[in-house]
Order: structure tokens, then C-alpha cells, then sequence
């Protein structure tokens, strides 16, 4: 294997999309974070979905070939986009990957009320996410075409049939698959048709390697293998045989490009963005930044806040929540209910606890980095409260460049906790009661207290970023790729 593997990214987001006007605009979410840092860390093209009708038009200026794209907050990528049948990529995304598999993985599916699994969700599968997969699978095939030895990262639950499809055609390859969501214990994967199920874990089977962010998501994936599927699973080594094949099972903590988000941080518009922040601020600041997904337990939230105004009328008046969520997966019905129910619950919070001059919640829909960066400066205290989440990068993003020694709240879910939590306030998200208390306690805590947690989060956020996590995934990968030539 060469020094510095050519790196083959997939991912369904892409680092960029193109709006309407003809703009560029970076994809959002944690995905996309995460990426930008690993494609600046290593010489890489990166192959995503076309998402947006511009992104279909510029995939087709390209004729489904790579080009450099500058992004607005910086850097440059080699993409290729790629354009799907419209009616398949809707399958794919709306149906399948949101939110079949994203349900699942974090434990929304309610059983209670579940959608009975017919032939529309089945053919979904097969006509939508295979679709997808084998779209994108033939364009790593042929993107790595005439390499020797190549080297293909798959990201996330988009993609899980598609490393089976690009073996099939290189058996060579050197494949390794990340999941940034969490991986859920068996049981929550028995609601799936046992073919969709099958070809969903073998498909994850074709990869050298499968990375999670976390030690537990990958244990899990382990039961999974063992009791679901009845594969040879080594716990003690990470090690599942399929197909006379062993994959390799490990955790990579994802770290963000702490540099990159510092020089985000300085820049002249989050600096006007700051203004406004401070010109606004009562004595006290919470605040909370995410995708209005479900996962994130927003309602929860702000329902904790309410108790907390009720239970300590001192801080009328005193303090402002902000929130500033990005609408996301509109078109899911369930994502689309869900942004209508947080938008009553603030009006009645504000309209139980307001004043004329003060409004306790601030609610923001919209998806800017640079006015969330300048929030993140000024808060005392900082609300990341998911149901179940990946690792959540906010948690990360926010205490790196916090000014006021601000406390955060975290759940114990988050795949975040496992490196943070020793210096946050964890929370269970269900207790809404944990949660008013929890809020309490940050604001009233020493200022001695919050400094040593506030110096204990920013050491840990700055002790790896996005190079060391690339590092950690590609000594692995020269490990197994050097063990099966040496078996061969
Ligand atoms: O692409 P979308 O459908 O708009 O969703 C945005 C991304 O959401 C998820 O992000 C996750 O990745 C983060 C980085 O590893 C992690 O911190 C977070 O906990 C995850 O939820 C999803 O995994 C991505 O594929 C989406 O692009």
C-alpha cells in the first residue's frame, strides 16, 4: 500500500449544495463537518448524492465527473456528484435512510404506533435505497478504476448495501465503512423484514472495517451480528466472519477541526452576529443549537425550562433560552409535525412566562454557522439534551469557543458523553424534572466550578482533531490490509 492512499469518500450530503440562485452554500449537519476537516487532513474526492435540483444541474454540467468546489466558509473539495432517478432518490431518502433506519437507530421507532411494514416499504428498499446504492457504487467502481490497492471510505446508513456492490466488482478494495449515528442493541432491529434486515448486514459485512463513534454503538453492532444474524462474532477482538471474510469492528471518537473552528470564530460577520448577541443578553444565557430532528429532544427542552421559570420565579425577566434550530427532512411527515409542535410549545412557554419586555424562549429556524458561532461565545450555559445521538459535535463546537466559562448540559446519550461528560452536567433527556434541575444548578454554580469544567472540556476538545481521527482509521487499515497479504 502506497504512503497516502488515494481516499475515496462517499457520503450522501455533500461539503457543498447549490441554491437557487446559483450559490453555493455548505451542507449541513455534523456529516458534513466531520468530512470537510478529514477531506482538508488528506487528497481526497469526495462522491455524494446530487440533493437539490441545482446540485442535479451542476451534477449534469459535469457529466457525473469530479470538479473542484470552493466552499463558502473556505477550503476546496474534489466532488462528484451524483444524480439518482427523482422517484428512486425519494424512496431512498424520505422512506428508507429518513426515517425507516435513522427511526431505528435511535430508538424513535414507536411500536405503539408503528407503520405496518407492507410491499410500499419493501419496494422502497428495493426501488429506492438499492437504487441509490448501486448508483453510487458504480461511481466509486469506476472512479477507482485502473487504481491498485484502492482505498474506499463509506459514511453512514445511507450506504449500507453498497460496499457488497463495489466487493463484488473489486474484490481488492480496501473498504471502510464509518456509521455516525448510533448503532441500537437487536431487538430494535426486529421490526425490519428479515430480506431488508439480510441484506443490510451483509452488505456492512463486505467492509474491512466498520467504525462508530463510540465503544457501546460498537458492541451493540457486535450483538447484532451474533443474535440476529448468527455470524461468528470475536468480542474480545472485534472480529465478525462472514462469508470467509473478517471484518474488523472498532470505535474512532470523532473529533472536530478545533483550528477551523476557531478561525470560524474571528471572522468579521460572527463578529456582527456577537453584537447583536450581547446588545440582546439579559443577566443570563442558554442556549441550544441543532437540526429539528427528533432525535434532539427539543420539546423536552424547552418543557424543562417551563418547569424551571415555574419552580424559580427569581430568574424572571433575567434570562433568555436560545434556540436556534435548523429545519430538517421537511419532507418527512414526522419531521414536518414535529417543527409545528416545537413552534406551539415556545408561543405557550413565552406566552406563560413573558412580560412585554421579555420573551423567555428565542427561537431561530434557520441554518447559519456564523450566527451560531457567535452564540456559542456568549452563553452560560449550553443545552444538549438528544434522546440518542451519534456524538453530537455541538457539544464539542460550543465549549471551544465559549468566553463566559459556560456549563454544559449533556445527556448521557450522546455519544459526546462518553469523552465530556466528566466535566458537563449529564442529564437522562427523559426527566424533564433532572433537566429544570440541571439548569438550576449551571446557573447558580461557583464561578470556581464552572472554570475548572469550562478548562476540562476545551482540554479534551483540543487534544485530537480530524487528522488524528483519519490517523487512527488508516493505521487500522494498513494493519488488516497488511495482515491479508500476508495470509494470502
Ligand atoms: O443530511 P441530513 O439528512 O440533512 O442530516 C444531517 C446529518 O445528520 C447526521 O449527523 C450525524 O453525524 C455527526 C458527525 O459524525 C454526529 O455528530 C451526529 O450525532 C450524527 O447525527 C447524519 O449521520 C448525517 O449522515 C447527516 O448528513
Amino acid at each position: 500500500m502506497s504512503e497516502q492512499p488515494p481516499l475515496v469518500l462517499v457520503s450522501n450530503r455533500g461539503p457543498v449544495t447549490y441554491q437557487e440562485d446559483g450559490s453555493v452554500k455548505r451542507g449541513t449537519g455534523g456529516l458534513v463537518t466531520a468530512l470537510t476537516g478529514l477531506a482538508s487532513h488528506r487528497d481526497a474526492i469526495w462522491i455524494a448524492s446530487a440533493m437539490t435540483e441545482q446540485d442535479v444541474e451542476v451534477a449534469r454540467e459535469h457529466d457525473g465527473k469530479p470538479f473542484e468546489v470552493e466552499a463558502p466558509e473556505g477550503g476546496s473539495f474534489r466532488v462528484k456528484f451524483i444524480e439518482s432517478d427523482a422517484e428512486a432518490y425519494d424512496r431512498f431518502y424520505n422512506i428508507i435512510a429518513n426515517p425507516m433506519l435513522w427511526f431505528i437507530q435511535h430508538y424513535l421507532w414507536d411500536l405503539s404506533n408503528a407503520p405496518d411494514i407492507r410491499r410500499h416499504e419493501v419496494e422502497a428498499f428495493d426501488q429506492g435505497y438499492q437504487v441509490v446504492n448501486q448508483d453510487l457504487a458504480q461511481a466509486v467502481i469506476d472512479e477507482i478504476d485502473g487504481q491498485e490497492e484502492p482505498v474506499v471510505m463509506v459514511h453512514d446508513y445511507h450506504f449500507y448495501t453498497l460496499p457488497g456492490m463495489v466487493r463484488e466488482a473489486r474484490p481488492d478494495v480496501f473498504l471502510h465503512h464509518f456509521v455516525h449515528i448510533p448503532w441500537t442493541q437487536p431487538d430494535a432491529w426486529r421490526v425490519l423484514p428479515n430480506a431488508i434486515r439480510e441484506q443490510i448486514y451483509t452488505g456492512l459485512l463486505a467492509n474491512d472495517i466498520i467504525g462508530f463513534h463510540t465503544k457501546s454503538y460498537q458492541r451493540n453492532f457486535l450483538q447484532c451480528c451474533r443474535d440476529l444474524m448468527d455470524f461468528e462474532v470475536n468480542f474480545e477482538d472485534g472480529v465478525v466472519v462472514h462469508d470467509g471474510r473478517e471484518t474488523w469492528v472498532r470505535s474512532y471518537p470523532l473529533p472536530i477541526d478545533y483550528e477551523a473552528t476557531r478561525n470560524v470564530a474571528r471572522r468579521p460577520r460572527v463578529r456582527e452576529y456577537e453584537e447583536r448577541v450581547l446588545k440582546r443578553r439579559r443577566e443570563y444565557a442558554i442556549l441550544r443549537v441543532d437540526r429539528a430532528d427528533l432525535s434532539k429532544n427539543v420539546l423536552r427542552g424547552f418543557t424543562a425550562f417551563d418547569i424551571f421559570l415555574e419552580q424559580h420565579p427569581e430568574f424572571a425577566e433575567r434570562i433568555t433560552f436560545t434556540a436556534q434550530l435548523m429545519p430538517s427532512r421537511t419532507d418527512v411527515p414526522e419531521y414536518a409535525e414535529y417543527l409545528e409542535k416545537i413552534e406551539a410549545l415556545v408561543a405557550v412557554v413565552n406566552h406563560r412566562h413573558g412580560t412585554p419586555d421579555w420573551m423567555p424562549i428565542d427561537l431561530k429556524l434557520r441554518d447559519d454557522l456564523d450566527e451560531a458561532v457567535a452564540s456559542y461565545k456568549h452563553y452560560d450555559v449550553m443545552m444538549v439534551n438528544a434522546m440518542f445521538d451519534g456524538m453530537n459535535l455541538v457539544a464539542k463546537e460550543g465549549p471551544l469557543v465559549n468566553e463566559r466559562h459556560g456549563v454544559s448540559i449533556l445527556s448521557e446519550n450522546t455519544g459526546a458523553h462518553e469523552e465530556l461528560g466528566e466535566f458537563a452536567i449529564s442529564v437522562n433527556p427523559f426527566d424533564v424534572q433532572e433537566l429544570a434541575d440541571a439548569i438550576h444548578s449551571a446557573l447558580v454554580m461557583s464561578p470556581e466550578a464552572r472554570e475548572r469544567r469550562a478548562r476540562g472540556l476545551k482540554e479534551i476538545v483540543t487534544s485530537r482533531d480530524p487528522g488524528d481521527w483519519i490517523d487512527e482509521q488508516i493505521a487500522d487499515i494498513r494493519a488488516k490490509a497488511a495482515g491479508s497479504r500476508a495470509a494470502s
